[in-house]
Parts: C-alpha cells; sequence; structure tokens
C-alpha cells in the first residue's frame, strides 16, 4: 500500500517535470528561431540594470516586472500562432497572411505601451542627470556597459543559428 502510494508520488513529479521540460523547451524554441524575442529578453536585462542604478521604487519594479512578462509572453503567443499558420498553409495565404499581421501587430502594441511607462517612469530629468554624474564617476561601470552592448548586439544578431529549426513562408 505504501509503495503503491509513494509510485504514485513519484509519477506525479515526474509528470510535473516533464511537463516543465516541455515549456522550457517552448521558451528556448521562442530564443532561438525569434529575433524579436532576443531583443525583448535583452531589453528586459539592460532595463532592470537601469531601474538599479536610477533606484526606482519597490512599486515601480513591480509594473516593469509585469510589463516584461507580458511582452515575452506576447511574444512567444505570436511565435505559437505562427508555427499553427505554418502547418495550416503551404504557400501565399491571405488569411494566413492576416493572422501573423495581427498577431505581430498586438506584440507591437504591448510594446509601445511598455516604451511609454518606461518614459514615464524613468523621465525624471533630475534623476537621469544623477544617473548620467555617478557614470562619469565611475568609467569602469562605462566600460562594462559597452561590453554589455556588443554581447547584446551578439546575441540578437548572431545567436547559434544552427539550433533555428522554424521553416518560413515567405513565398508571397
Ligand atoms: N503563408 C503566408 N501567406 C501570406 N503571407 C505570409 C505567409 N507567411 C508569412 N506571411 C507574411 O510574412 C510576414 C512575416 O512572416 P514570417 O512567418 O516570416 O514571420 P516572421 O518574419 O518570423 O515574423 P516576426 O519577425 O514578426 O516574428 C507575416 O507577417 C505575413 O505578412
Amino acid at each position: 500500500m505504501y509503495w503503491k502510494m509513494s509510485n504514485r508520488y513519484i509519477d506525479d513529479v515526474y509528470n510535473l517535470a516533464k511537463s516543465f521540460s516541455y515549456a522550457f523547451r517552448g521558451f528556448r524554441f521562442a530564443v532561438d528561431n525569434e529575433r524579436n524575442m532576443r531583443i525583448h529578453l535583452t531589453m528586459t536585462i539592460l532595463v532592470i540594470e537601469f531601474a538599479v542604478l536610477y533606484q526606482v521604487k519597490a512599486y515601480e519594479y513591480m509594473i516593469l516586472c509585469l510589463l516584461f512578462g507580458l511582452v515575452l509572453t506576447a511574444e512567444m503567443i505570436n511565435t505559437a500562432i505562427e508555427a499553427l499558420v505554418n502547418l495550416n498553409t503551404s504557400g501565399y495565404d491571405t488569411l494566413a497572411r492576416i493572422a501573423k499581421d495581427v498577431a505581430a501587430g498586438a506584440v507591437l502594441v504591448l510594446a509601445v505601451t511598455s516604451a511609454v511607462v518606461g518614459v514615464l517612469i524613468f523621465g525624471n530629468l533630475e534623476k537621469l542627470q544623477a544617473c548620467g554624474s555617478y557614470l562619469l564617476e565611475h568609467p569602469v561601470l562605462i566600460l562594462l556597459a559597452v561590453a554589455e552592448l556588443v554581447i547584446a548586439w551578439l546575441f540578437i544578431f548572431r545567436w547559434n543559428s544552427r539550433r533555428a529549426v522554424r521553416r518560413k513562408h515567405r513565398d508571397k
């Protein structure tokens, strides 16, 4: 009896771990195949770092976290929609075009909204000047920032495309 029960718990944990691994595989697929996903991830890291320097308030961190989650989620749903459309179409199809364009438009709306919120949170000129002065007093941080931007560029545009498996439909 005890053995049967513990077996069931092991199965439950195994199934849960498996479903997490599928979800992680989906996330990995989006990062490997979608340049925009890599842009959003990079922006997330850069904005968090700047938020630390800017000393945003706790509730502003909450807003930023929510927006990062929403944008990344929207990009992944967009990727899923693209895959579904590719699955069901071969060659040019007006409905396929509409589905992909609208899904991409949804991500754009969220990204622009997030940018506006970003301007509202980081728009204090005095605090921006204070950040600038702090950086000038610590040139090593400027060097680190430049190095990070180079790495970000490589990550966005030169990410190992051997893992990119999606078939593109561009035969318009
Ligand atoms: N089967 C199709 N029929 C008609 N138009 C299509 C088709 N597939 C893609 N398109 C058009 O090409 C655009 C780009 O589609 P694609 O599948 O290459 O997505 P993508 O380049 O990965 O998009 P994004 O860079 O936004 O993720 C779509 O938004 C749509 O306008």
